[in-house]
């Protein structure tokens, strides 16, 4: 479909189809147009393109592109970093008014394939999560962006600590399609929990989610996009106008009540009391768990979140040089959903696991575990369906759902969202600095996995009991959120997370990024 219409003055051809084309202006896949309407002899597009760059005047094709190459490739783009608001205003001759509504009709059929335009969104947005450039990306990027899409946009700012958890809680999903997080994994973590906490949370879970980069690590944005196309706003508004809604089975933790105790508030509702009377406190996580370095380095450096996510790889690098043991007993419970061999591992199913109502498979932190043998991660086999104690010194334990937890670590390449297990990363405390610091450097692209001081391993249930001496030095983090310092047990759980993605296929896994392949057979 084409047609011919002024753009500033000057004669231009518009085509479009699965690409929008606007000659010497403008060339990109459908899937980048956000809305086109036609008013009186003024037809008007709006969809995002690269920036033009500042000495893009000075080039002769001036033509702001985006292959289909590069669009299939999206996660590794690059050019997407630059990807704005573009608006074109095209007048047409009166002749040519049915063309024009054609033209439009034909570009949004292509924008939108899926049908569902002019969602209403839910905007919460934490105006301090990382470099505290939420509010300005709100109003510069965000609300314009979804408003040229058409969309409803509510905004809630998040005034104070857990503001994110109680805007979940009373939430009514039935007025909006999606809701995005404006910040860090942290408010996307309250918010989740708090609409995880109501009595209808599988239902209310459905409403789809979107993380829009402005906290410090972003591992979900990361796990969902890529790293090439950076902390890109404008791709995760995207994803919120069109996306496609994928399950991501969350992990149910629960952690002994008396731990709370010292909290100036009660941070998570649900609470349980395990077979021996005890009470426990039980939440949800979508994204990881630490203890050890990798928890210090993230909420050890707090005060340095002006230098946005750097912080992590110099937090990294002091922590590898202090090189401090993390006292803590490992309980793991693999079972079928799980594995010890990288090369079963790899090939887990990424996606599509089944939705329902939390579960404690496994009990709770304050349950008493029976032991089997203990597990050498040097030598596994056979792995038998029950506890075992891992025997190993640890200086960090890392587990998590999503391949990402911030661009410049993959710390989970084979995590899956509908596996039934937990990926586990235990880093051994009898590496040198110089093998922390090669291990971390591998971790870019997931390589760290095959590091000799690393074990890496998926269990259906993980029970951390931290030595107490400990507390003070060493910080225990649930999607870089401080939790309190103390036991601690995580299993993978039905009850899912619905996420919004560009990715095509909407049955396979989350991300599309290359994993790395497991060595040796
Ligand atoms: N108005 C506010 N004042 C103080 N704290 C707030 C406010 N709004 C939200 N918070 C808190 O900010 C913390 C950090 O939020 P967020 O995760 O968005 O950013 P981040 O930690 O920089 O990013 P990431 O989690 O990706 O590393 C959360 O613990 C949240 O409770």
């Amino acid at each position: 479909m084409h047609i011919a219409a002024l753009v500033d003055g000057k004669t231009v051809r518009l085509e479009c189809g699965p690409r929008l084309k606007i000659d010497g202006r403008l060339s990109v896949p459908s899937e980048l147009v956000l809305d086109c309407t036609v008013e009186g002899a003024v037809l008007t597009i709006k969809a995002l393109a690269p920036h033009g760059g500042i000495f893009s005047c000075m080039l002769r094709d001036k033509t702001r592109k985006v292959t289909d190459e590069q669009w299939r490739n999206r996660t590794g783009c690059s050019l997407l970093k630059s990807l704005e608001l573009v608006t074109v205003r095209a007048h047409v001759a009166q002749d040519d008014a049915a063309a024009a509504a054609a033209f439009r009709d034909t570009l949004l059929k292509h924008a939108y394939p899926g049908g569902q335009r002019r969602r209403r969104i839910l905007v919460v947005c934490n105006p301090i999560g990382g470099r505290g450039q939420g509010s300005e990306q709100l109003e510069s990027h965000v609300v314009p962006l979804l408003e040229a899409a058409g969309c409803t946009v509510d905004v809630r700012k998040t005034e104070r600590r857990l503001h994110a958890r109680d805007i979940g809680l009373e939430l009514d999903v039935s007025r909006f399609d999606a809701a995005i997080c404006v910040g860090g994994d942290g408010t996307m973590h309250e918010l989740v929990n708090g609409i995880a906490s109501r009595e209808d949370a599988v239902e209310a879970l459905r409403l789809p989610l979107v993380p829009v980069p402005c906290g410090s690590g972003n591992g979900l944005y990361v796990s969902l996009f890529g790293v090439a196309p950076g902390f890109s706003v404008p791709l995760a508004c995207l994803a919120a106008v069109k996306g496609r809604d994928k399950p991501h089975e969350m992990c149910v933790v629960t952690q002994p009540k008396a731990l709370f105790r010292e909290w100036d508030s009660m941070i998570y509702r649900t609470m349980g009391t395990g077979a021996n009377g005890q009470e426990y406190v039980q939440y949800y996580s979508f994204l990881s768990q630490a203890i050890g370095l990798m928890a210090d380095i993230d909420l050890g450096t707090e005060d340095w979140r002006f230098i946005g996510d750097l912080r992590f790889s110099i937090g990294y690098v002091f922590g590898a040089v202090r090189n401090l043991p993390c006292l803590i007993d490992i309980d793991v419970y693999i079972g079928d959903a799980g594995s010890v061999d990288l090369q079963q591992m790899s090939t887990a199913p990424r996606g599509g696991g089944p939705i329902g109502h939390p579960q404690l498979r496994h009990g709770s932190v304050v349950d008493e575990i029976e032991r089997a043998t203990d597990l050498d991660l040097d030598s596994p086999h056979p792995v038998p369906n029950a506890w075992q104690r891992v025997a190993v010194q640890t200086s960090s334990l890392y587990a998590g759902k999503l391949p990402f937890v911030a661009r410049t670590l993959m710390a989970f390449p084979y995590a899956s969202s509908g596996d039934g297990a937990v990926d586990v990363v235990i880093q051994k405390s009898d590496s040198s600095v110089i093998g922390k610091l090669g291990a971390v450097a591998a971790g870019e692209d997931g390589k760290h996995i095959f590091d000799p001081t690393i074990r890496y391993f998926k269990a259906e249930a993980v029970r951390i009991t931290p030595n107490m001496s400990h507390k003070g030095s060493h910080y225990l983090s649930v999607d870089g959120e401080m939790v309190p310092y103390g036991p601690i047990q995580v299993e993978a759980c039905p009850l899912c997370v619905h996420l919004l993605t560009l990715d095509d296929d909407a049955s396979g896994g989350i991300g599309t990024y290359a994993r790395p392949e497991p060595r040796g057979g």
